[in-house]
């Protein structure tokens, strides 16, 4: 298995808080991981950094193979990365099939209106259709993305992040607001992501459905790695159990 991502003694620190405290982990090609753990455990912040949204203190980041620690994100993502919510944030104004295009043009060049234009219209119309199709959002192209309701402006995320034909997409809280019937598409959709050959971190807070989908669990609490491995396992670990004790979470640990 050869590695996709790896984090190299990560750390960064807000003040007086301390983050992310030094976290050293690997993703081989092909892994569905589930980052978890009670809330201000991290997760957000590794996530930034990985996507070069947020300088690390200290420790490197690898896409690949290669030091982008020092890399932009704009850098990380013709490097094979992709992230929904932040890069991928829907332009509200532009049709669901224009969003498309456009984040793929971002896979070539940093601005937005350079990647338009860069774009060969009818070959990434096509492309983007394709990439609509493989989300369920067929039948919305020409609607504005502002007008999706919830469910459908979260597939376009995702559309969104398959665009930049990446080897790796980082999904931060997919499910977040979501109703349970909404949600378990979204897995699916994600699911058939995955079935595509891309490796996926996934962090979210709806255990029941990481512990359906994920190969692995990282559980970060106050910043480090307390648990990791098989998620039945890791759930069954008295320490990650004790993380979310004590963050008032247990309730969502034994959904
Ligand atoms: N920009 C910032 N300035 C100061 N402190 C921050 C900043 N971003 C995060 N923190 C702090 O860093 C810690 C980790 O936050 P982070 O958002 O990464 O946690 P999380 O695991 O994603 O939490 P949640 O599940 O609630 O989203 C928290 O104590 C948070 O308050």
């Amino acid at each position: 298995m050869s590695a996709v991502l790896e984090l190299d003694d990560v750390a960064i620190r807000f003040g007086g808080v301390q983050a992310v405290g030094g976290v050293t982990r690997t993703v081989d090609a092909g892994d569905f991981v589930g980052l978890i753990g009670p809330n201000g455990a991290g997760k957000t912040t590794l996530i930034r950094i990985i996507a070069g949204l947020l300088r690390p203190d200290r420790g490197k980041v690898m896409l690949g193979g290669s030091d982008v620690t020092g890399e932009s994100t704009s850098a990380r993502v013709r490097a094979g990365l992709a992230l929904t919510h932040q890069i991928v944030r829907p332009f509200r104004e532009m049709t669901v099939l224009d969003n498309v295009i456009l984040a793929a043009g971002i896979g070539y060049t940093s601005g937005p209106l350079r990647a338009l234009l860069h774009v060969s219209r009818r070959r990434e119309a096509e492309r983007a259709m394709e990439i609509l199709g493989s989300v369920g959002l067929t039948g919305t192209e020409r609607r504005l993305a502002g007008e999706l309701p919830l469910g459908q402006l979260k597939r376009l995320e995702l559309a969104r992040a398959l665009a930049v034909d990446p080897k790796i997409v980082l999904l931060d809280e997919p499910l977040a607001g979501l109703n349970h019937a909404e949600a378990s598409r979204q897995v699916e959709t994600i699911m058939e992501v995955h079935r595509r050959g891309i490796t996926v971190v996934l962090v979210e807070h709806n255990l029941e459905e990481v512990m359906r989908v994920c190969r692995r669990l990282i559980v970060l609490n106050n910043g480090v790695v307390i648990g990791e491995g098989d998620p039945w396992e890791v759930m069954a670990n008295p320490a990650v159990q004790e993380a979310y004790v004590g963050s008032g979470m247990m309730a969502h640990a034994e959904a």
